[in-house]
């Protein structure tokens, strides 16, 4: 195995890449080693196109020589690899650490299959020690924090809830041109009231709660990667 298992994971999900696979490519660091790699792989001739879940992964799959398309083009996909903040049991996850969690649920919904990849410090008993991005429209920001403050009581989270900032002290705007709000919650007793909770605010756009999404996930440790499928809960 890799001595990154990040790479590891990667490497793992790279087995289920077949010839004519229209592919969702996933955002961060742990879906970069999954770029990188099916870049060697298509230099080398395999024929596959990608939907990149951000510019940041759009860059980097151009440059690993991987065809691009969009959705419109190809509006169903065969298979969405992608990294995640936080995976628990029943392979719900929280995502959005770098912002891209719009375009990554779009990407993943229309996928037939998402795999999850990741190292096993990602793994929780219960979502929520990671910050839960909430991707909201600027305007109408503080109206629409009050709201997304009440759905979280609610569903019976409480926490701390910041605008996510860039270096320079100014909000952060995501790829579709939103804010992020981060809610520190500690923990979700319930994911899926939290989620329908977040859905229903006017304002929010989309969270970082991807439930009923990842089919399997290589999630990659010391010991080497274990798989995991969500037939088998
Ligand atoms: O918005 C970013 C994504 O949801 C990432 O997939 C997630 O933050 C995991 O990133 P990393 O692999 O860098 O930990």
């Amino acid at each position: 195995m890799s001595d990154n298992p990040k790479r590891a994971a990667a490497a793992a999900a790279l087995e289920l890449v077949r010839p004519g696979m229209k592919l969702g490519l996933g955002t961060g660091s742990t879906a970069a080693h999954f770029v990188e790699l099916l870049g060697v792989k298509v230099k080398a001739g395999l024929n596959v196109v990608g939907v990149p879940t951000s510019e940041a992964t759009r860059g980097l799959a151009k440059h690993a020589g991987i065809p691009l398309t969009t959705l419109e083009e190809a509006p169903e996909l065969d298979l969405t690899v992608d990294g995640a903040d936080e995976i628990d049991s029943r392979l719900r996850l929280i995502k959005g650490g770098g912002a891209a969690l719009l375009r990554e649920k779009i990407v993943a919904n229309a996928s037939k299959r998402m795999v999850v990849i990741a190292d096993s410090g990602k793994k929780v008993a219960m979502l929520g020690a990671f910050p839960l991005p909430i991707e909201v429209i600027q305007f109408g920001l503080e109206a629409t924090k009050r709201a997304v403050v009440k759905a979280i009581e609610r569903a019976g989270c409480q926490g701390e809830i910041r605008l996510r900032l860039r270096p320079d002290g100014h909000g952060l705007v995501t790829d579709s041109g939103h804010f992020i709000l981060d809610a520190s919650l500690g923990r979700i007793p319930d994911p899926e009231a939290l989620a329908d909770g977040l859905a229903a605010v006017p304002g929010v756009v989309e969270h970082g709660l991807f439930i009923g999404l990842a089919s399997e996930a290589f999630i990659a440790g010391p010991s080497g990667v274990e798989h995991i499928a969500r037939s088998s809960f």
